[in-house]
């Protein structure tokens, strides 16, 4: 498997858990998430380790600030060898094109992408914050001024997938969480689909977490929604 799909949440409280599970993967398998929990228990001196072990990571840290200090965050994000990283796009055009700029051209250069609303956001909580309409007219939203400020791509629901890809173009690269297999708990998410769904939906990539790490063996877990999609692909 040369280009996973997969992205595994590593919400873990401290790195030995983190790398318990860790041991068990694959970097053909499944990329990596850190994102705030793990990254302020384990720091910055975990995310290159797991790069250096040939994982592809995705630092989850959703920076939303004035454009100097973001842009500033994405060049010292950029130095620990990270896959992909973000911002929220809430920060709007200047803290955008600010970040973008601060990751320069070189073909090395991490992904960015622009978290757009919350996929444990319903329009209720929407209106609780003052955003009218709806959550896909908020994702659109969010998401055109992502593309226009030159970044790789948004996080979003898989919900608003297809309207993404139509609208801004298949290279626009679309990372999902709010992944659940059939039957797995939702917690706190409210903007769901499917593995397989979410992919025929046009997602790039899936991030998924406790569905996979809270599961009795986590690996098998996944291994099961591989297989799902594989299914999927090859009838
Ligand atoms: O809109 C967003 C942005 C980020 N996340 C992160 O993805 C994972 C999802 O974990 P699950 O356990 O599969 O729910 C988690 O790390 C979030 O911080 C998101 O869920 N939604």
């Amino acid at each position: 498997m040369n280009d996973p799909k997969i992205i595994v949440a590593l919400d873990y409280p401290n790195a030995d858990s983190a790398m318990a599970l860790v041991a068990q993967l694959d970097p053909q398998l499944c990329r990596l998430k850190v994102g705030k929990q793990l990254f302020t228990a384990a720091g910055p001196g975990l995310v290159e380790s797991l790069a250096n072990k040939g994982f592809a990571v995705f630092l989850d840290l959703k920076f939303h600030d004035i454009p100097t200090t973001v842009a500033l965050a994405c060049k010292a994000a950029a130095n620990l060898g990270v896959w992909m990283m973000n911002v929220h796009a809430l920060g709007g055009s200047s803290m955008l094109r600010a970040a973008r700029e601060a990751l320069g051209e070189s073909a090395q250069r991490p992904l960015l992408i622009a978290v757009t609303l919350l996929t444990s956001m319903s329009e209720t909580d929407m209106v609780e914050i003052g955003l009218t309409g709806s959550p896909q007219d908020a994702v659109l939203r969010l998401a055109s001024l992502t593309h226009a400020a030159g970044l790789d791509g948004v996080v979003c629901s898989a919900q608003e997938a297809a309207l993404l890809k139509q609208t801004l173009g298949q290279s626009f690269c679309l990372v999902t969480p709010g992944i659940r297999p059939a039957m797995a708990a939702l917690g706190d998410q409210q903007r769901v689909m499917t593995p397989v769904a979410a992919l025929a939906a046009g997602s790039d990539y899936l991030v998924i977490g406790r569905p996979i790490t809270h599961a009795a063996d986590p690996l098998k877990a996944l291994q099961n929604i591989h297989t799902e999609i594989s299914n999927e692909e090859n009838p």
